[in-house]
């Protein structure tokens, strides 16, 4: 059994009257990807920021390799790496200077440039965070969340309003940074996404989990109930005509 590295435990999150999180309890495991998966204003991004340290929960405990979030948050900080806003992104400076300053900011000796050619920026080193696709600022925001070496990474939505290509190359990303050795807690609104990329995915409605398993789990229990698709599916999808059409690789130059 992989160990733990993120306990959360009844946690609770109310906004004056309205109960966003509701007593909510999952583990993270080691080296796994997590998805937290449900729809708008589930809760997902309210249960992240907790864990993040950046949001304050109404009650329940969360422990992050063990450290108590009420004890050592500044521990946990150290620990884990979230997407930086794009408003932090001085308009000024280009990707190198950015990741340097981030670097200094986390007192962290970096090698600014492995890190951009890890995500497929090496090209763009020089350029501004404003002169990036959308793909490439998606990876941008990735690396941001490397710089301090952190156990666990946190990804909100990372590939939204992404082109195929762009989401598919940022999955291989994504499971490189695995691969690496850390883990990383995603949320998503695409059911391929959390297939293909998670090991494990929480289904969060109304600030409750109704569902935790392996997607292969999660759908084989549908299938046991009797579910049936209304029609054959297809052998092929739209996406694939466009990805036969327009080719795998990445064209955002
Ligand atoms: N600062 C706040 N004050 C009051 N209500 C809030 C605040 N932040 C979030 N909420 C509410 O809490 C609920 C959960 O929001 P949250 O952003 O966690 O959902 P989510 O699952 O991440 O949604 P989405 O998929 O749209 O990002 C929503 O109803 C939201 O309106």
């Amino acid at each position: 059994m992989a160990d733990v590295i993120i306990s959360v435990r009844d946690l609770v999150k109310n906004y004056g009257d309205f109960s966003a999180v509701r007593g909510i309890s999952f583990d993270v495991y080691e080296n796994e990807i997590f998805g937290l998966l449900g729809p708008n204003g589930a809760g997902k991004s309210t249960t992240l920021e907790i864990i993040e340290t950046l949001r304050r929960k109404t009650s329940g405990k969360v422990t992050v390799a063990g450290y108590d979030l009420d004890k050592e948050p500044d521990t946990i900080k150290g620990l884990i790496g979230v997407q930086l806003q794009a408003s932090g992104y001085y308009p000024g400076l280009n990707l190198l200077q950015l990741i340097e300053l981030f670097a200094g900011l986390y007192n962290q000796e970096v090698d600014a440039m492995a890190l951009l050619r890890s995500v497929n920026l090496e090209e763009k080193a020089k350029s501004k965070y404003k002169e990036l696709s959308g793909g490439q600022k998606q990876r941008f925001s990735v690396a941001t969340t490397l710089i301090n070496k952190p156990k666990v990474i946190f990804l909100d939505e990372p590939t939204t309003g992404l082109d195929p290509q762009a989401r598919r190359n940022l999955w291989e990303l994504i499971k490189s940074i695995k691969a690496s050795g850390i883990t990383v807690i995603i949320t998503t609104h695409y059911m391929d996404e959390a297939e293909y990329l998670c090991d494990r995915i929480a289904i969060i409605d109304s600030g409750k989990i109704i569902a935790l398993d392996t997607p292969d789990h999660l759908i084989d229990q549908l299938v046991a109930s009797g579910f049936e698709r209304p029609k054959e599916v297809k052998k092929a999808n739209l996406e694939d005509v466009f990805l036969h059409l327009t080719g795998k690789t990445l064209r955002e130059d």
